[in-house]
């Protein structure tokens, strides 16, 4: 099931209630802003390749659960919303989570669409009676022209381990960033925003609340090995994710965490 969004100006997202996947995301008057790839699978239990997946309560392989956790696979429930911009779902804990992960949990999904921006929210609750720690991200695919050409502004200083070759601790020197082959990187303590320029746009990517930044793109060679990648799917996607990796988030009984990322388009290089 898909719920649609659309605001007077014609901006439009939608979302997907499994997973609470933002599937794509139209800002007004612009072209879509999100990749999904033509070739996701459609199979139940398997989260789409592309969109915004939500990835609760383990980031990647980083742990002894599943890679990058259950939300992204779960049926989310929407909620009644007071607002027509904003749709709200929310995931508790049920047999299947608490088979992979033995916490009570409530998660809350916001999205918040208005002309040229989309906000998405990620709230958890410890509902239980023991306290629980997670990692977790918003794995947002932007639709790129060509990878080849985005420029990646505002990472430069920053700390990040690099996932291809398992090395910690290394410094991005690049004032831009460009992407050339697999890119893998968790940037630590992560400005809150970043620029994502290509000829056409700049994308302003804010984070509120997660401390971390990942960079993704498997690049043609691990591409060509993910069956729901379509053929050179690559080029046209660029993975950079609001997370909480490096400082896994410890939350006490009956607290709640909440992060967001929202993305601010621009359709030239002037700045926002
Ligand atoms: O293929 P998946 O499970 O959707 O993961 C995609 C990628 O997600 C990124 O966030 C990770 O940094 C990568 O290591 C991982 O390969």
């Amino acid at each position: 099931m898909i719920t649609t969004l659309r605001t007077a100006d014609g901006a439009q997202v939608q979302i997907a209630h499994n997973g609470a996947q933002v599937i794509s995301w139209i800002p007004a008057n612009q072209p879509e802003q999100l990749f999904l790839s033509k070739t996701s699978s459609s199979d139940a239990g398997a989260a789409l390749r592309g969109g915004v997946p939500v990835i609760f309560p383990q980031f990647a392989s980083l742990g002894l659960l599943p890679k990058h956790g259950f939300a992204r696979t779960q049926l989310w429930h929407k909620r009644a919303s007071d607002h027509p911009d904003r749709a709200v779902f929310e995931l508790r804990d049920n047999e299947i989570t608490r088979a992979i992960w033995p916490h009570a949990f409530w998660a809350e999904l916001t999205v918040t669409l208005s002309g040229a921006e989309l906000e998405i929210e990620l709230a958890i609750h410890n509902t239980g009676n023991t306290e629980f720690s997670f990692t977790c991200a918003l794995h947002t695919y932007l639709r790129v022209e060509h990878i080849e050409q985005v420029r990646v502004i505002g990472l430069q200083g920053t700390h990040y381990r690099d996932s291809v070759i398992g090395v910690e601790n290394c410094v991005e020197m690049d004032e831009v960033l460009t992407i050339h082959g697999q890119v893998d990187r968790i940037y630590m303590n992560a400005p809150t925003r970043l620029d994502v320029q290509q000829a056409r746009q700049r994308l302003a990517v804010f984070s509120n609340g997660f401390a971390d930044a990942v960079v993704w793109n498997p690049g043609a060679e691990l591409g060509r090995t993910l069956a729901d990648l379509e053929p050179n799917g690559y080029e046209r996607m660029l993975c950079v994710e609001a997370a909480a990796i490096a400082e896994p988030i410890c939350l006490p009984i009956d607290a709640t965490w909440r992060a967001s990322q929202r993305l601010v388009v621009q359709p030239s290089a002037r700045s926002i």
